[in-house]
């Protein structure tokens, strides 16, 4: 039998050695064991305050989170309920998600200015210039419109949202977005344009009426697709980026919502948006930062010397589009999470069917920024582009009566005399120092 001794002390190399034999070691022993015992007991009394201190650390932490959300509490809840209220007979009360992006931003406007409720719902993440989030916040809060900071990924902020105001429609626009961004940060397409969208369905189901959900998928989907023009029913199984696909996938996921929920479920395949207010990171904007600023632009060209065209597509057309699937969703069948009955699930394009090439936007860009363009042609590296986008808009002028009546020329001077402003130039395209 070993004995407690040896339990507490084996004689393996490196440690310990007792000879019984000597009554002095036994005494030395003794006072090893106790001054142990007693290294022991701070060990165990330094290892309960670690703990302890941890606990306090990450109570504090969470207290902290509590105190500073930027959402909840008797204030936030009424400044949520005026926002969403309803100023005309037969309106709607709308939550949009992404309301301080390009479009969330004109959506929201249009929808408030016509009499609708309007919530808006934005992360401000930093994929572009978060200030020109804030400054479309302003203008928005200047309309009326509050923006809730949160994320569509947070499942307890969406439910406090319905919670608060019955949405009568969500209009989802939050999204990862770019083509060749998705090359650098996969992951950030995947976090917004898959669970996010999931979170929201899962939200947009559990809520009792169910809202009716207008989203925003892309023109993108046709990938490799080369009939033209792009139509609803055309081939999307052949994305060219990361984005594509999980805009595709957004398409597959909101018709199981639609199939086993009973959510009414419009998809919008936006054209290559531009306009005042819009992203820093479309080539429109960039290369107008650009040349304004005397520094080359990159213009991508296809195989074979082709020049890549888009179906460019003006924002007040697309809003049309966007307030006419609103109008026109029917609605959700579900409640309490089940199925009623079937509910709409559609699919539009929104373009403007007439596509200009890259190296003509670059001339109209030119024209009226009174600027000479660095060119710098290239040909399309293999990052997800496609040569080229065509909209049929057959579906949307039938159901929506979408009409989009904005050509390239027009809408860039739109820009142009935005971009001029806000940035402070002149309209000699010199910047205007105060
Ligand atoms: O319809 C959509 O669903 C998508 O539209 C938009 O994608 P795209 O059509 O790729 O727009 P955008 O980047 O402005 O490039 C325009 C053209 O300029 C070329 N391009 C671009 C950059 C550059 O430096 N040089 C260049 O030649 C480029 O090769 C292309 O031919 C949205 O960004 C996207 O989020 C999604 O909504």
């Amino acid at each position: 039998m070993p004995s407690l001794e040896d339990e507490l002390f084996p004689s393996t190399p490196g440690k310990f050695k007792i000879d019984r034999s000597h009554h002095t070691m036994n005494r030395q022993f003794h006072r090893c064991f106790a001054s142990t015992s007693t290294m022991f007991l701070w060990a165990l009394f330094l290892i309960a305050l670690t703990a302890s201190y941890l606990s306090f650390q990450s109570f504090v932490d969470s207290g902290s989170r509590y105190f500073t959300a930027s959402w909840g509490g008797l204030q936030w809840e009424k400044q949520v309920r005026t926002s969403a209220q309803i100023h005309r007979s037969g309106g709607m009360s709308v939550l949009v998600t992404g309301a301080a992006g390009f479009v969330g931003t004109h959506v929201s406007l249009a929808l408030k200015k016509r009499g609708d409720g309007v919530v808006g719902l934005d992360n401000f993440n930093n994929y572009y210039d978060p200030s020109l989030k804030k400054a479309r916040k302003a203008m928005l809060n200047g309309h009326g419109i509050f923006i809730v900071e949160g994320d569509i990924n947070d499942s307890r902020l969406l439910d406090k949202l319905f919670d608060v105001v019955v949405f009568t429609h969500v209009m989802h626009l939050a999204a990862q977005a770019g083509v060749r961004y998705a090359m650098e940060n996969p992951q950030s397409y995947v976090h917004s344009n898959i669970a996010g969208l999931v979170t929201l369905l899962e939200a947009c189901k559990s809520s009792n009426p169910q809202p009716a959900v207008v989203w925003a998928s892309s023109s993108s989907v046709y990938g490799l697709n080369d009939k033209v023009p792009f139509s609803e029913s055309d081939r999307t199984d052949q994305p060219a980026s990361l984005y594509a696909a999980t805009k595709k996938a957004g398409e597959e996921i909101t018709h199981t919502y639609n199939h086993i929920y009973g959510l009414s479920i419009t998809g919008l395949r936006f054209f290559t948006v531009y306009g005042p207010w819009g992203r820093p990171d479309m080539a429109y904007f960039s290369f107008t930062r650009n040349i304004l600023q005397g520094k080359p632009i990159t213009v991508y060209r296809g195989k074979n010397r082709v020049d890549l065209a888009r179906d460019f597509t003006y924002i007040d057309d697309i809003v049309k589009g966007c307030l006419g699937s609103l109008d026109t969703a029917g609605k959700s069948t579900g409640s309490g999470g089940k199925k009623r009955g079937p509910a709409p699930y559609r699919i539009f394009n929104l373009g403007n069917t007439s596509p200009v090439t890259v190296p003509v936007l670059v001339e109209i860009l030119e024209k009226h920024l009174k600027v000479k363009a660095k060119r710098n042609v290239v040909e399309m590296p293999g990052n997800g582009d496609v040569p080229f986008t065509h909209a049929n808009i057959s579906a949307a002028r039938r159901e929506l009566g979408y009409k989009p009546t904005t050509d390239l020329q027009t809408g860039l001077k739109k820009f142009v005399r935005w971009y001029l402003s806000y940035y402070g130039y002149n309209n000699r395209g010199t910047k205007i120092v105060n």
